[in-house]
């Protein structure tokens, strides 16, 4: 199996890197606009331990909105299932950083992987803490689950984002005129942009999603099989049925143009290109994986 798999990342690889097609980089983030598109990296952890990659898979990226997950994983840590008062469980069908919905449905976001979820998710894992503790908590997480020290926040990132994130800075402060926000809209867009802005490497991105796939023990598996089915139903905004119907795994984007992919008791993947497609998931990222899917027969609808 890992002969045929290594050949196959290898394959994959390749053809990604002949791609002229390559999709657009975020710009939205002016620290992200200059990040240059033609590179491409792929990782695969297996259930037997081992490690398979190719590419540009020892480049650090910025993870975006993949942080989400580890966030949403901390926060139902510390509020079990009393989140869901405050953000439901139902794809949005609109772009990630979509304001619409939010008012209409009184500022309970749709899931927690759009922006406004994401925002309100972060404000429950801060609970009543300085963003810096959660941060550390956070990245002490991340660095656990990777088996890896070397994982840091990019600041000139997060700081990038922070003079620009108007978008962001509007919802979170109409949840907060809501009441779906107990801590300073600042604060929680201190922590929010901050984790946005964690860098990692697909290796190490790969290594830090075992305990989604149920090769790693971190967090209750029930909350394992949850988490999934979010990520299958919401991980890549109005693109999730796409991406479930070409690929058939669980997965979350970020506007970095990774990808952390889960197939269920068999492997974590993870995979980076920095163009993306018109829902602003990675566009050979995501072509990487249905070629993956495909060759392994990991899609999780047989
Ligand atoms: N989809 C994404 O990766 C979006 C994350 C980004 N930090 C934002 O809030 O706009």
């Amino acid at each position: 199996m890992t002969g045929t798999l290594a050949q196959h990342l290898a394959e994959i690889a390749a053809e990604m890197a002949a791609r002229s097609e390559r999709g657009r980089v975020a710009d939205y983030i002016p620290e992200l606009a200059a990040v240059d598109p033609d590179q491409f990296g792929i990782s695969v952890c297996l259930a037997d331990g081992t490690q398979l990659s190719a590419g540009d898979s020892a480049t650090a990226f910025s993870i975006q909105s993949i942080s989400k997950v580890f966030g949403l994983a901390i926060a139902l840590g510390r509020l079990g299932d009393q989140l869901w008062t405050r953000v439901r469980r139902e794809p949005s069908g609109l772009a990630f950083n979509s304001i619409l919905q939010l008012e209409n449905e009184g500022g309970i976001p749709r899931n927690p992987f759009v922006n406004a979820g994401a925002i309100v998710t972060t404000d429950a894992a801060l609970g009543k803490r300085p963003p810096r503790e959660y941060l550390a908590e956070l990245l002490g997480f991340v660095r656990a689950a990777a088996g890896a020290d070397d994982i840091h926040i990019d600041r000139k990132v997060a700081r990038s984002e922070t003079e620009t994130g108007h978008r962001n800075f509007a919802m979170a402060h109409f949840l907060k005129a809501q009441g779906n926000l107990t801590n300073p809209p600042d604060h929680v867009l201190g922590a929010y942009f901050h984790q946005c802005a964690i860098a990692m490497t697909v290796e190490q991105l790969a290594r830090a999603g075992r305990f989604l796939a149920g090769i790693q023990h971190l967090i209750a598996p029930e909350r394992v099989r949850r988490i999934n089915a979010l990520m299958l139903t919401c991980g890549h905004y109005d693109g999730s049925g796409e991406f479930a119907f070409r690929v058939g795994l669980p997965g979350k984007s970020g506007v970095g143009g990774g990808i952390l992919a889960i197939a269920p008791g068999r492997a974590s993947v993870a995979v980076w290109s920095p163009g993306l497609n018109a829902q602003g998931n990675s566009r050979l990222g995501t072509e990487a994986l249905e070629m993956l899917a495909r060759r392994t027969g990991w899609s999780i609808f047989g």
